[in-house]
């Protein structure tokens, strides 16, 4: 069955997307594209929804499904703005319906949309996680991992352990693919795996690498980066307001307000298209292939936004 991909991205944490009916198998084209594409960290799907503009659904390149996708959801606003000649959309998600909006761009021949992260909860039973009897983490080392990083466990909802770490911590990265593989595997802790995010604080805003549950490192995990910025304004690393959250594959802007227990989270950033492809979808990868590929030539004016902002993220990526 022939069926229209767009190859996107939003700060280059990179998916498939494509609109089509409700199916039980988007797993298994999202395991195919994965096979196909070494590139790509998943697969996004529009859906028809009853109660807003759209639904999504998000899988990882492992094929499971997430309840969330930051820089996923920004790709799907676009989408399905430009579908409708919005400037602003309800996007229906695993756990909420989400305001996105179409903003001023980052750059000229940027796509910039923000989208609402959200609910937030610390309750470890949300994300889930079990450890010493504990309701919450927050800002709390975990002894068996160091002494020295506060750690602090979070559902946006798709679960989140973000760690505040010294930038030793980034330089190398084997700390955090140590705790990330065995939170991710066979555990005692994190019973459906768990994003880890190291966060650093930088110059104007904060640095962000995660290893993404489903995945691996990534470029950049939009709830992530979301959940990172709460966590640092809760740390009093950076005010509360406008977070400039800065990754391997390049910057967002993560909006951050908390009055009382009410916590509010935007998050702003590209949301580029690289290439459409026509895929020939059969039962298996052996079976299915691309069978055209059209460049739609965003890149390079995402390459010369990401050459601006790399110059922070450079001081740990290399
Ligand atoms: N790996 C995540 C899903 C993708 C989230 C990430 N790509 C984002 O931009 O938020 C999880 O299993 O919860």
């Amino acid at each position: 069955m022939d069926i229209t991909l767009l190859k996107v991205h939003g700060s280059m944490n990179t998916f498939y997307m494509v609109e089509g009916p409700e199916r039980q198998d988007y797993d298994q084209l999202a395991l195919q594209l994965a096979e196909l594409d070494q590139g790509i960290d998943g697969l996004l799907v529009i859906l028809p929804s009853a109660t807003a503009d759209a639904k999504m659904r998000v899988f990882n390149r492992d094929g499971s499904e997430a309840s969330m996708c930051g820089n996923g959801l920004r790709c799907v606003a676009r989408y399905v703005c430009e579908r409708g000649n919005l400037t602003n959309a309800v996007i229906e998600t695993m756990k909420a319906h989400l305001h996105v909006e179409k903003e001023q761009t980052l750059m000229d021949g940027i796509a910039t949309y923000s989208v609402e992260i959200s609910p937030v909860s610390f309750q470890l039973t949300d994300l889930p996680m079990t450890y010493d009897g504990r309701e919450e983490l927050i800002l709390t080392p975990l002894p068996f991992v160091s002494e020295d990083v506060p750690f602090t466990a979070v559902a946006v909802p798709n679960p989140h352990l973000i760690g505040l770490v010294p930038g030793s911590f980034q330089a190398d990265e084997s700390h955090q693919k140590r705790w990330a593989e065995t939170f991710n595997g066979p555990n005692d802790y994190f019973s459906d795996g768990v994003n880890v995010s190291y966060v650093t604080k930088v110059e104007d805003g904060i640095f962000v690498r995660t290893f993404e549950r489903g995945v691996g490192f990534t470029n950049a995990c939009g709830t992530a980066m979301t959940a990172s910025a709460l966590v640092s304004c809760m740390a009093g690393i950076v005010p509360y307001g406008d977070v400039y959250v800065y990754n391997p594959g390049g910057m967002v802007k993560c909006s951050v307000s908390k009055e009382g227990d009410r916590i509010s989270l935007k998050l702003t950033g590209n949301a580029s298209y690289l290439s459409k492809h026509v895929f020939d979808w059969k039962d298996t990868s052996e079976d299915s292939r691309f069978v055209s590929a059209d460049d739609l030539g965003e890149q390079a004016n995402y390459e010369k936004f990401s050459r601006q902002t790399s110059a922070v993220a450079r001081q740990f990526v290399g």
